[in-house]
């Protein structure tokens, strides 16, 4: 059977997200991660992305040896110390377009929703949606329905459990790990699970206890509301989020009396534009709610100097509120110069884009085609190209 899971866009909570007392609005987006399990009797655990050059990952499974993907590489690790010994087969992983960056890219003939990309998958820019978490969540999820566990009733948290783990073991840091659990249970609000929850070393003793356990992360499922819909711009400016948190979190130790009020501030005014998301505020309440938010992100900008909203940003996002039905935006997550993220009133949508897009001072930002859908991890019907036959378990 198939899986799908979904990227992600953090609209609020980035930074204060780090610590279990914030909360933060994660929206999990219609561009979804793949995987297709076809077991075999080989001795043998190959994944094939066959969208990207280069993209054949075998894993020997009597000598597991670390292959140039280190986040499938993280997960073979852990689901074998989980399962002990992992079944054979092939594991192929498809992308949606909005993940990479759609240069140099055509559309894979009778599948349109994935393209061919002339590159491997380290060297195709990614756009910021979270492909390391939905791919770590799908490849999870094939491995336990191969182990025959896909219809376990704890199906879903061990998939979780297994799949943070992953990617923390494959970033080597523990993140707040809001992208795989928007992978795995759609849009949440989200706050962290107990950092040292994550084993410091993979073994059988110090995962499996973990992976059965309920965790202590909270979330609550949540969707925007229909009025509003959601508008991505890949900037492409790039950003390097683990060097803006450890700068982040430097500030904030060392200038406690600076970064507080900010923090408590921030936190406000993310709680109030919560609170008006699901009581479907007027747009203009929405709005105010933005910018709130944005004038916090930009203070910070200016104490740590780290470019969370950038001016070039500030540009883009203040042109953007100046479109009829925009109602407002934010740089997602870390911030940085690879995204905007836009609410737009629902029936201006249509008449928005066009407008954004030939518009110049947009010139650079590539809009792209994706809405919210708050599912996360799925089983899908769908058939995959080149891929003959389904496991079932
Ligand atoms: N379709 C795919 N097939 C195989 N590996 C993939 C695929 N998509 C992503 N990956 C793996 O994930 C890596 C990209 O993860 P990375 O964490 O750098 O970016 P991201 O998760 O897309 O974005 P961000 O962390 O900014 O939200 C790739 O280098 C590759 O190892
Ligand atoms: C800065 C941070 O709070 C959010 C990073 O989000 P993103 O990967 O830039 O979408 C880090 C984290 O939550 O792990």
């Amino acid at each position: 059977m198939p899986y799908s899971a979904p990227g992600k866009a953090l609209i609020a909570g980035g930074y204060l997200v780090l610590f279990p007392e914030y909360r933060a609005y994660c929206v999990a987006l219609s561009s979804r991660m793949h995987s297709v399990a076809v077991k075999s009797d080989e001795r043998v655990l190959t994944f094939h992305s066959p969208q990207f050059s280069t993209s054949t990952w075998s894993y020997d499974l009597d000598d597991v040896q670390p292959q140039k993907n280190p986040f499938l590489n993280a997960v073979v690790q852990v689901c074998g110390a989980y399962f002990g010994e992992l079944c054979g087969g092939s594991i192929y992983i498809f992308s949606d377009a909005g993940f990479h960056s759609q240069h140099e890219s055509t559309p894979m003939p009778d599948y349109p929703r994935f393209r061919t990309h002339r590159k491997s998958i380290g060297s195709v820019p990614k756009t910021g949606l979270g492909s390391s978490a939905a791919l770590c969540v799908v490849a999870t999820a094939s491995i336990v329905e191969m182990m025959g566990r896909a219809n376990d009733p704890h199906f879903t948290r061990i998939v979780h459990n297994i799949a943070q783990i992953a990617h923390c073991v494959a970033q080597g840091k523990v993140g707040s790990g809001f992208d795989v659990a928007v992978a795995v249970y759609g849009s949440v609000q989200y706050s962290r699970f107990t950092p040292t929850m994550i084993p410091k070393t993979i073994t059988p003793e110090s995962v499996r206890p973990v992976v059965d356990m309920k965790w202590d992360e909270w979330l609550e499922r949540c969707a925007l509301p229909p009025s509003v819909s959601v508008l991505m711009g890949d900037v492409r400016g790039g950003s390097e989020t683990p060097a803006m948190v450890q700068k982040v979190l430097a500030w904030r130790d060392a200038k406690p009396e600076e970064a507080e009020p900010i923090w408590a501030s921030l936190d406000g005014a993310n709680n109030a534009l919560v609170a008006a998301l699901i009581r479907e505020s007027e747009p203009h309440a929405i709005r105010i709610c933005f910018d709130h938010i944005r004038a916090q992100l930009q203070a910070m900008t200016k104490l740590t100097g780290v470019p969370i909203e950038p001016e070039s940003q500030t540009k883009l996002l203040d042109a953007a509120k100046s479109i009829d039905g925009v109602i407002n935006g934010v740089v997602p997550g870390a911030g940085g110069s690879d995204a905007i993220f836009l609410l737009v009133e629902s029936d201006k949508f249509d008449t928005a884009k066009q407008a954004l897009s030939i518009d110049p001072r947009f010139a650079k930002v590539k809009w792209l085609s994706l809405h919210q859908e708050a599912v996360g991890l799925r089983r899908e019907e769908a058939s995959y190209p080149g891929v003959r036959a389904h496991s079932h378990s």
